[in-house]
């Protein structure tokens, strides 16, 4: 289950096993690695969430880090584990299931990609839920524009309105007629969510067709808050881009049955103008090159009858389905233990 806690003020397993408040100064906790203490600042009663800095002995010198990610709210008191040298694992004490296990990310690929797009000597850290079963695991849809993702997508959300949400991603682009702000899209500035980007709310953006999109943490989470499996609808770059993160997802392609057909799509839509048309069928070229051979996806898809491509579609999600419910019938059985270790494992 990876290291035991490196450095604590007190000893919080005593003080959990008692089931005692812990005083302020113990609801902070120090892991140490390498030449850095990583201070893991509890509820000091004002605070609304966990904070962290660092002490770094080299320096000799205290650091207050970029901390990326959604921050856990402040609790009564925590237990942190050092693991792998490149996280720290949070247990909060009196949380809900879903919000009891945390992960600070000090060194993971991620944090590192964010060091160097803060110039690298920012000293940067990411929080991640920890509690990430299979029920909660997103879905990425990807394939060229004018494919039908969105029609797919639509049906699925009718079908199972309590079962899938969809992640409301942020765009530079105009709305369309008949789009809404906060149900389609978030319609930003361009300046604003290149900000966003930099601050860390992002967990994928792209310049797609000559616009930036982007997937915000806060979009995914709130899916996930509502209970539902999360439905994201994103194109391929922005689905390497969440492969390559923390989180684990299904990352699903669809293909249309010819680029004749997809061009017709594109038309009939009658959302863009020619040019528009043009540029995205030039891209959808390399789009499928991508999609098909480059093994980033689980799941290809053809879209030519719409019907039975949902039937397909949903017959996916439906192994997932059982593939959770052998899961929970396994922690129903046989404990908590198989769960801790996949929890820690993420
Ligand atoms: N299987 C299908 N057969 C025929 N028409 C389809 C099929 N699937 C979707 N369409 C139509 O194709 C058009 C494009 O579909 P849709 O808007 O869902 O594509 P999309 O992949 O979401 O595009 P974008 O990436 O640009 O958002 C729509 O007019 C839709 O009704
Ligand atoms: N990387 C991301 N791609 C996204 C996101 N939201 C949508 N998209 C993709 O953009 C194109 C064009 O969409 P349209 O609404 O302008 O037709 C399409 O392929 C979408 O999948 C996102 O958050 N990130």
């Amino acid at each position: 289950m990876g290291e035991a806690p490196a450095f604590c003020y007190e000893n919080p397993l005593k003080e959990f096993a008692n089931g005692n408040t812990l005083k302020s100064k113990s609801a902070e906790t120090a892991i140490v690695t390498g030449s850095k203490k990583y201070v893991i600042e509890g509820s000091d009663g004002k605070s609304t969430s966990l904070g962290v800095r660092i002490y770094d002995e080299s320096t000799a010198q205290w650091v207050h880090p970029v901390v990326l990610g959604t921050k856990p709210r402040a609790c009564k008191g925590h237990l942190a584990v050092l693991l792998n040298e490149d996280r720290i694992l949070i247990i909060k004490k009196g949380a809900s299931p879903d919000d009891c296990l945390w992960f600070l990310e000090l060194d993971t690929q991620y944090v590192r990609d964010q060091k160097t797009m803060h110039g690298g000597n920012t000293e940067v850290v990411a929080w991640s839920k920890g509690v990430r079963g299979d029920a909660e695991m997103p879905i990425v849809i990807s394939g060229p524009s004018g494919v039908g993702k969105g029609t797919l997508i639509n049906k699925l959300m009718k079908e199972y309105p309590s079962m899938f949400g969809f992640s409301v991603s942020h765009t530079t682009r105009a709305p369309r007629v008949k789009e809404e702000d906060g149900v389609h899209y978030h319609f930003t500035e361009k300046s604003v969510m290149e900000k966003e980007i930099k601050d860390g709310k992002f967990l994928e953006y792209a310049s797609v067709h000559g616009n930036l999109y982007g997937t915000s943490i806060e979009a995914v989470e709130v899916v996930a808050d509502e209970g539902k499996r999360c439905i994201l609808d994103i194109d391929v770059q922005g689905a390497r881009s969440v492969r390559q993160s923390p989180v684990e997802a299904i990352f699903i392609f669809i293909r249309p049955p010819s680029m004749e057909e997809l061009e017709r799509r594109l038309r009939a839509r009658g959302t863009e103008t020619e040019a528009q048309i043009s540029k995205r069928l030039r891209n959808a070229e390399a789009e499928l090159e991508q999609g098909i051979s480059s093994g980033l996806f689980d799941h290809i898809l053809y879209n030519d009858e719409l019907e039975d491509c949902y039937q397909r579609l949903k017959v996916i999600l439906l192994f997932l389905c059982l593939i959770i419910i052998f899961q929970l019938c396994h922690v129903y059985f046989f404990g908590s233990v198989k769960l801790m270790n996949n929890l820690v494992t993420v």
